[in-house]
């Protein structure tokens, strides 16, 4: 997520997402919340899951018993998905045993409300669930994000991949990534200066950003002009057909540059997979992709390289 979208956001931007089988319950928490947050009700915790397939919620009231799935299961299936993992629940439940708070507690979620349910409590806890989400969100932010580009940074890189390689080997998903970087930079820098220079960085990243379109796919700066694009549960081919859409979404920025070969500033791209079988690190998998940007570079700029493993873990380029 951008900075400034994050910096600028209060109550009323905050999503709430209801999940009880009755309609009649349904219908009496949004008419209690609505005003202060936007809320979508669905019927079911498969409903719910699907929900969040799509979209993050800020925050869910989830009933606890329902048919099928009940909240547990809901909650069970959220924390072990590593995107999903940090959405903050409340548990609606009419059973107050110890027993029963206990295993609400132990489901990882943030806070209860009983049934019957009473307004004021309902309302004054999920404002200050969201206030506190809205705070969290605000300081990971100033923590995971560059702030010159927006995009993910290395600490963020640190935290998020190992959750994600866990991920991998738990659903058995291949996990790709796209290192690139943007071609002859310091000409770039030297013609055109600095200021320029950061802006260009600023621009490539916002329009890279914008064209992954899964929620997953996240676009980290590994360093100076140099990026990572992180693709969970993507194998090489669908990597390489990323990598060749980011390149078109720059090369259709049309940011002038007259001293390189195209006279616009253009990035080359180095790919590389993980399987859920391998046994290599992802280390490995980060190398790979590093020998394969600088195939890319070799090859004259402006193109994907992605690697294939020969005998001896020796690396070259496919292409
Ligand atoms: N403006 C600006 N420049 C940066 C930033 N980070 C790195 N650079 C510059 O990026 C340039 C990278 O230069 P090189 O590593 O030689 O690579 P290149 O000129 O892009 O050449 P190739 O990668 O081989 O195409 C250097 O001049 C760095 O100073 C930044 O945040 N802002």
């Amino acid at each position: 997520m951008f900075i400034e979208q994050v910096n600028k956001r209060t109550l009323s931007d905050c999503h709430l997402l209801i999940v009880d089988d009755q309609a009649s319950s349904r219908m009496i928490l949004e008419g209690l919340l609505d005003e202060m947050v936007s809320c979508t009700s669905v019927s079911s915790g498969a409903a719910a899951l699907a929900y969040c397939e799509e979209n993050t919620p800020d925050l869910i009231l989830m009933d606890v018993y329902m048919p099928d799935m009940d909240g547990h299961q809901v909650a069970k299936a959220l924390r072990e998905n590593p995107s999903k993992s940090d959405i903050p629940i409340i548990f609606v439940t009419a059973t107050t045993s110890d027993e029963a708070q206990s295993k609400c507690w132990n489901s990882g979620c943030v806070d209860f409300v009983t049934k019957p349910i009473n307004a004021c409590t309902l309302q004054n806890r999920v404002k200050a669930h969201l206030n506190h989400k809205l705070k969290n969100d605000l300081l990971e932010n100033l923590i995971y994000i560059d702030r010159l580009t927006g995009a993910y940074n290395r600490h963020y890189l640190e935290d998020y991949l190992p959750r994600l390689m866990k991920d991998g080997k738990r659903s058995h998903n291949p996990l790709s990534l796209v290192l690139f970087d943007v071609d002859d930079f310091k000409r770039f820098n030297d013609r055109y200066g600095h200021m320029e220079g950061d802006s260009c960085l600023w621009r490539l990243s916002k329009a890279i950003n914008d064209s992954l379109l899964r929620p997953m796919d996240k676009l980290v700066r590994v360093g100076g002009e140099e990026f990572l694009v992180i693709l969970p549960s993507t194998d090489k081919k669908g990597a390489k057909l990323v990598a060749n859409r980011l390149l078109e979404t720059v090369f259709n920025l049309n940011i002038p540059h007259a001293d390189s070969n195209l006279a616009r500033v253009t990035i080359s791209a180095g790919v590389a997979t993980k399987n859920p079988d391998d046994n290599k690190t992802i280390d490995f998998t980060m190398l790979q992709a590093d020998k394969s940007l600088y195939a890319a570079k070799g090859q004259g700029r402006n193109c994907v390289v992605s690697s294939v493993e020969k005998a001896h873990n020796v690396m070259e380029p496919e292409i």
